[in-house]
């Protein structure tokens, strides 16, 4: 097998160890690299000539990305995990042990294992690039840092900084590292192996330590203040987990009890709780998003098409929706961005969009204010159609009025290029009604974003049946610079995520004037792991929107999606939820709890007395998702459940431990939920109908992932 680690001497005593696993674009850390890592470090001791160690990776723009998730993956037993453990902290501790200082250079991504390699090194060095990211995400993976990193992070930069890196999985800048003393010194990359040398010829001295506050130093230097760190940041994860991610609590003990009974028994409970964590279904779950968005990311949306340049782009509407577009456009993509609109308020609504999200940059010291206004320059305005020729995409966010969206087609077809996409942010209406008025319907395409923009991963894109292959090509292209994540979904009333999510919606109204309470429901949904509950999602899509999109729905997919009428009153009584101050929840009040505007019983006539328990409640909403998701594929809206999933944990914050719809079916087993579904058919109604393809399902006994 070809090597992945070379030992090179230079005149003045340096040994540079340089990682470089054959035919990977990303280093990352395997269980065969054992052998072959304690030959070299062998030979190190060995040699008496050699006066210090640096080690640096030979991949262009990354140090090492992590253990091989593939790897952790493959292991049948928590025996098996546990022995990846203890081999890396073997390593590391005989790494840790040498008598020559080592250094670790680091250039691009240092994540995970390869961070944990990093602080079993005596020093560190990282460039100024911007791909230069040092952070322990294994959290976001349903893991934790299993080479020691629970027990070294704490120690070199503190219990509470490290707690909060290893339990957000947060990734850090350079200078942040080298504030916080994980790095010792901050480089360009041109003089990075030279500054390594130069530290490891200096002998071996710890970073600058980032001044902790005087609290936390008290809290940090005495036992009794280190439990009351780990028991605040206990109770904080667990009212931010609802108890359904047990990686973070995890991660806590380790901490504590490598801080209460020393490095080596903390490497025992580490190696410990990341077996268990490795084999846990939750991680499993989360491991299969990273492998699916690590596929979708090599995938054009339309075979072996490929996308056309977009050099420049027209944002049509400066809205909510259009301001955030643009924002991404400019600041992501480094896309130049028209923004058009009929009136100024518009255009300065999307300049301050983008503004606002840079200046935070600004004030967190994460770029300059010159970077700001080169991004900002980026985007310009105008209310009529001018220096727009030569524009490559149009993204129309306008009303959703087909009408105005025809005229918008023609206006685009009349002022751009033959060539230019007209891409639609509809969040429901048919794309192929869209293009209908257009002379070149291969170039209309739909671009679904969700709000906010700038944080909702998720885009759908929408062909209809004309769309040509290069336009979804060139679509896709351009949503991935933008930093989203694009799932190419079929035209039809909804498309994929607004259709699932229109029928859980309904679900949760219906049992609203059933008599279950606003707070009940939201409580249920949200402890069954959804970002937010039905009732608050309502309040902030608008409750004006929900009602213009439910009737096309039901027009379009049939009597399944009617709306509750009762819901008509709250329109009536101008309640549209967040956007005017009036909704489920009230608005504008001192009070930092989320009230509940109890006058809005009043107005739908109900009085909430009904006390379905949680696990009912939710089941009633949860299976009608889950049934119209398996729909959209029977239909083809969605090209696999792999897209089902990612578009629904993306989209409206599916619970990723349960892996998406798809998964979470194949968990209960089909033949479950065609039961249940059934029975809430005889119950509450045709709407509950199993599909067919869930029937059949539940018959095979099949499963939609092996
Ligand atoms: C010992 C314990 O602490 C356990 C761990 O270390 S668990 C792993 C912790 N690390 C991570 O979670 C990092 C995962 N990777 C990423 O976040 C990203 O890949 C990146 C930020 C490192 C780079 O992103 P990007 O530039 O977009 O590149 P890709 O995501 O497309 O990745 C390029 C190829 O590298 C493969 N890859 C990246 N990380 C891993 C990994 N940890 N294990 C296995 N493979 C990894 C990725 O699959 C791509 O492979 P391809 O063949 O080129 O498609």
């Amino acid at each position: 097998m070809d090597k992945s680690f070379t030992l090179s001497r230079n005149e003045n005593g340096i040994a540079v160890l340089t990682m470089d696993v054959p035919g990977e674009t990303m280093n990352t850390l395997r269980a065969e690299f054992g052998p072959e890592i304690s030959e070299v470090l062998t030979e190190i001791r060995s040699d008496h000539q050699i006066k210090g160690l640096v080690i640096i990776s030979g991949k262009k723009d990354s140090f090492v990305a992590g253990a091989d998730i593939s790897m952790l993956d493959a292991c049948t037993s928590a025996d098996d995990a546990k022995q990846l453990s203890q081999q890396g902290h073997e390593v590391f501790l005989a790494l840790e042990a040498l008598t020559i200082p080592v250094v670790a250079a680091i250039n691009g991504p240092c994540l995970g294992g390869g961070l944990e390699l990093a602080l079993a090194c005596h020093m560190r060095v990282c460039t100024d690039s911007a791909k230069t990211m040092m952070g322990l995400p294994e959290v976001q993976l349903g893991l934790l840092p299993g080479g020691g990193g629970t027990q070294r992070l704490p120690r070199l930069v503190g219990i509470t900084t490290a707690l909060d890196m290893m339990l957000t999985g947060k990734q850090l800048r350079p200078k942040q590292a080298l504030k916080m003393g994980l790095v010792n010194d901050v480089v360009p990359e041109s003089i990075l192996l030279r500054t390594a040398i130069e530290m490891a010829l200096s002998g071996k001295k710890m970073p600058k330590k980032a001044k902790a506050s005087m609290v936390n130093r008290v809290l940090e230097g005495t036992s009794a203040g280190r439990n009351i760190i780990f028991d605040q940041a206990l109770k904080q994860v667990n009212k931010k987990t609802h108890g359904n991610y047990p990686a973070p609590e995890k991660i806590i003990d380790c901490v504590r009890q490598g801080m209460t009974k020393g490095l080596i028994k903390g490497l025992e409970v580490e190696a410990t709780h990341f077996a268990d964590l490795v084999m846990s279904p939750e991680s499993e779950a989360l491991r299969s998003i990273f492998f699916a968005t690590t596929e979708m990311k090599k995938e054009s949306g339309a075979g072996d098409v490929q996308a056309k340049p977009v050099k420049k782009a027209m944002i049509l509407g400066g809205g909510l929706m259009g301001g955030g577009i643009a924002s991404v456009t400019t600041t992501k993509a480094k896309i130049p961005a028209r923004v058009k609109d009929i009136n100024e308020t518009g255009l300065s609504n999307a300049l301050s969009y983008a503004y606002k999200l840079l200046d935070k940059g600004v004030k967190r010291r994460h770029m300059t204010s010159a970077a700001r206004d080169n991004l900002m320059a980026l985007m310009t305005t105008t209310t009529e159609y001018k220096g727009i020729k030569d524009a490559d995409i149009v993204v129309e966010a306008v009303f959703e009025d087909l009408g105005l969206k025809h005229q918008m087609v023609k206006d685009v077809e009349r002022e751009c290029g033959e060539h230019t996409i007209f891409a639609s942010n509809t969040s429901s209406l048919p794309i192929s009604q869209i293009a209908e008025a257009a002379q070149r319907p291969e170039n209309v395409i739909g671009l679904h974003y969700f709000s906010p923009v700038e944080k909702m991963p998720l885009v759908e894109v929408i062909a209809h049946e004309k769309t040509s292959a290069e336009t979804i090509a060139t679509t896709v292209a351009f949503a991935r610079k933008q930093g989203k994540t694009p799932i190419v979904v079929q035209d039809g009333a909804g498309f994929y995520v607004n259709r699932i999510l229109a029928l859980y919606m309904n679900e949760a109204a219906n049992l609203l004037l059933q008599g279950e309470s606003v707070e009940h429901l939201d409580k249920a949904l949200v402890k069954f792991g959804f970002p937010v509950g039905p009732m608050t999602l309502l309040d902030e899509v608008g409750i004006d929107v929900g009602a213009k999109i439910s009737p096309i729905l039901e027009k379009e997919l049939g009597a399944r999606f009617q709306a509750p009428t009762a819901f008509d009153k709250l329109l009536g009584d101008d309640r549209k939820g967040r956007k005017n101050g009036k909704g489920f929840y009230q608005y504008g009040t001192k009070s930092k709890k989320k009230l509940v505007d109890e006058s809005v019983y009043a107005v739908l006539g109900i009085t909430p007395t009904a006390t379905s328990d949680a696990a009912e409640v939710v089941q009633r909403c949860v299976v009608q998702m889950l049934n119209e998701a398996v729909r959209c594929l029977e239909e083809g809206i969605i090209a696999s459940a792999r897209d089902g999933d990612i578009g629904a944990i993306f989209g409206i914050g599916f619970p990723p431990f349960l892996g998406g719809p798809f998964r979470y079916i194949d968990t209960m087993g089909p033949a479950k939920l065609v039961e249940i579904l059934n029975q809430y058919a005889q119950d509450h109604g045709e709407r509950f109908k199993p599909c067919a393809m869930l029937v059949e399902m539940a018959e095979t006994g099949s499963r939609f992932h092996s």
